[in-house]
């Protein structure tokens, strides 16, 4: 933060003078009263004295606001840009009849079909309905690696604003024009859509309480400095309270919330609630989903492992017909592997009924006209479909080695017509499916163990895959075979534990445990329901980033933390710094607890309101950049804070108040 950009920021910090907006934050708008009273005051009796206590009242009311503008002038220049981007596209809407029109983006709807080719940009965001595209999505992420968006799958949805690179696709429209991403992610940085966190509300009850106790404290002083025969003006009674109240961290405590948003966005996570942003301090547990989390996602098909004495062939087109309406990834991987070994390019059988796969019966395939059925899919599903207990030992072995190598083996089989007694199907082999663990989750995952997180692997995969990517990743824990509701019933037992549980993951069969979770990071390149059912998006789909998260949440914690210590601590020595110094004249016996020695109980007044308002402006940029986090136990931490934000805010005053007593003394002395 440099001077600068404090001084732009002032007439916003004016603007935000206006009552309507000061008195959600009650401390400052006890000050902003403070404020007017002294300078009636003023008005009416203008003496030096006066005139300066007024003065730094409205300073102190101002630097409160200026720390709240500087903390979201930041993410100002970031909507700007955002904007930008937003520009006007014209969208090629394709109708029922499938003629295409040209429309002007903002007219699309929810559930239009658009078509999108090289070189365009996609109009609004949606879901990929056909085809597949290298998209550049720097316009959001910043980032100008390509990345690939596809129907069928987790890696399916697409933002608008972002352009197409290379091939066509045909988009489905999932959010109406004002309510898509780029327009979130500009409230967002803006701060238009904050709303306070439940743990923010607390503090201000908190700070509330203690405002009040303090302005009786100060109102019941009156009758009784008069009793004392030390009667107090208005004005300084005025003055002690501001003083006395918890100023500093009543004017800071919503730049630190703003500030952590911030800090979550410059990492490419978008929060879109600042509850969440705190609950990621104090995760105890992170759920992964495996495929397009840990791994990249491209699950494909790379061999044909067929049962021992099988015609290679039979399995390959056999298949190839189970994946021929199957639109996800993976099926039509294995169609495309199968036409490299040459199988024979045909189309749906007639009369065949499509089986589409599903997160819960892991299987799909196709039921056809004389009444056979093939499936491919989860080894233990297609067991349970054939009514079998055991796969023929040659496919059980495939199975074992492709999933001890980290790879899905899908099993592929058939039945035949039931028209009479029921005859038993047939497993033909094994589909190898690979995908790739994404570079780095070793060193990261480790990270988290230091920082007492432990990650689960949660996936709908076998037991053995998912073992081994689990070795391969370096997680803690997996939870194989897991349907979404296995996974949302994982997160409410953690919860239940008492433990706060963060989720990412990318696909549809996610969402429901992304919403149940406390922090539900839904990776970018994954479907809008992840991302509607999550309360963060990472740009960078980077499961590994909820290191920062967590830090930026912990961060976040102990800044608040620190800054209320701070504060607290500082209002108490400001009471012992200026309460002798008003009654020595009264009390000489007083004399004894006057250690600071002030000039006089009118400079003893002023330097500690000056020192009150100018403290605010010193710790904004702490308030802003957050109190460093450091991997230790939380007693630890707590310990270090309360030693250096607690003595450090008993402190300061003393040495503030008295080194401004004295420059007042010296370029004022006999006026005060
Ligand atoms: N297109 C498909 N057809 C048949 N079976 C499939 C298909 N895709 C996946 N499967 C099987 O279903 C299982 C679960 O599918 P899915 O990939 O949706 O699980 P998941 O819960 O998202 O886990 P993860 O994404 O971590 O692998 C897979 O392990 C695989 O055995
Ligand atoms: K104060
Ligand atoms: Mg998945």
């Amino acid at each position: 933060m440099t001077l600068s950009q404090l001084v732009s920021q002032v007439p916003t910090a004016m603007a935000k003078l206006d009552p309507r907006h000061m008195w959600r934050n009650p401390v400052m708008f006890v000050v902003l009263i403070g404020s007017v009273l002294t300078t009636v005051l003023a008005v009416a009796d203008p003496d030096g004295f006066t005139i300066a206590i007024a003065v730094w009242l409205w300073l102190t009311v101002i630097f409160g606001n200026l720390a709240e503008a500087v903390a979201e002038g930041r993410g100002k220049a970031q909507a700007a840009s955002l904007r930008a981007t937003r520009k006007d596209t014209v969208a090629r809407r394709v109708g029922r009849d499938g003629t295409e029109t040209e429309v002007p983006g903002t007219d699309l709807t929810i559930g239009d079909l658009v078509v999108v080719e090289a070189g365009e940009v996609i109009p609004g965001d949606g879901d990929v309905v056909e085809g597949i595209a290298s998209i550049d999505e720097s316009a959001i992420t910043g980032e100008s690696a390509p990345v690939i968006r596809e129907a069928g799958g987790d890696r399916s949805a697409v933002t608008g604003g972002t352009t197409v690179l290379s091939d066509r696709v045909v988009v489905k429209i999932t959010a109406a024009p004002g309510s898509t991403f780029i327009d979130t992610m500009i409230a967002l940085v803006e701060g238009t859509s904050r709303r306070k966190t439940p743990n923010e509300n607390a503090l201000t009850i908190l700070l509330s309480s203690l405002t009040i106790v303090f302005l009786l404290a100060v109102a019941t002083l009156a009758p009784m400095a008069e009793y004392a025969g030390a009667p107090q003006r208005t004005l300084v009674l005025v003055a002690l309270l501001v003083c006395l109240i918890p100023t500093t961290i009543g004017a800071l405590l919503s730049a630190i919330g703003i500030a952590g948003m911030d800090r979550l966005v410059r990492v490419n996570v978008l929060a879109m609630s600042g509850r969440a942003v705190e609950a990621a301090g104090d995760v105890g547990t992170l759920l992964l989903d495996k495929t397009g989390t840990i791994t990249y996602g491209n699950r494909r098909a790379t061999a044909f492992v067929p049962q021992a004495g099988l015609d290679p062939d039979v399995l390959r087109d056999t298949a190839r017909l189970s994946s021929l309406a199957d639109p996800t990834p993976e099926g039509r991987s294995i169609v495309e592997l199968a036409l490299t070994q040459g199988a024979a390019d045909s189309t749906l059988p007639r009369g065949a009924q499509v089986v589409e796969f599903s997160a819960t019966t892991r299987m799909s395939g196709l039921d056809l006209a004389d009444g056979s059925q093939v499936r491919k899919g989860a080894a233990s599903a297609v067991l349970a479909w054939l009514g079998d207990t055991a796969l023929p030992p040659s496919v059980e072995s495939a199975v074992e080695r492709i999933s001890a190598d980290g790879g899905t083996p899908l099993v592929v089989a058939v039945r035949p017509s039931q028209s009479g007694a029921p005859t038993s199907g047939q497993v033909l082999g094994v589909v190898h499916l690979k995908d790739v663990v994404k570079p780095g989750m070793v060193e990261r995952f480790a990270e988290l163990r230091r920082m007492g997180i432990r990650t689960v692997m949660v996936t709908g995969d076998n037991a053995i895959t998912a073992k081994a990517i689990a070795v391969e990743a370096g997680v803690d824990d997996v939870l194989a075979e897991a349907t979404p509701e296995d996974k949302m019933a994982f997160i409410r037992q953690e919860q239940a534990g008492g433990r706060l549980v963060a989720m990412t993951g990318d696909g549809t069969n996610d969402a429901p445990a992304l919403a149940a979770a406390d922090v539900g990071v839904a990776m970018s390149s994954g479907t809008s329901a992840a991302k509607e059912a999550g309360n963060m998006v990472d740009l960078d789909s980077d499961p590994t980033k909820l290191i920062d998260i967590v830090e930026i949440g912990k961060q976040l914690l102990i800044t608040r933390g620190a800054l209320t210590t701070f504060s607290v601590a500082n209002d108490v020595a400001k009471y012992f710094a200026i309460i002798p110094a008003m009654f020595v004249a009264a009390y000489p016996s007083l004399e004894a607890l006057d250690i600071m020695r002030l000039h006089s109980a009118e400079s003893a007044i002023l330097s500690a309101v000056i020192f009150n308002a100018l403290i605010i402006v010193a710790l904004i940029p702490l308030a802003l950049r957050g109190v460093k986090y450091r991997v230790t136990s939380a007693a630890g931490l707590l310990r270090r804070n309360l030693l250096v934000y607690g003595l450090g805010g008993l402190a300061a005053p003393f040495v503030g108040i008295k080194i401004i007593d004295l420059l007042l003394s010296s370029l004022f002395g006999s006026a005060l």
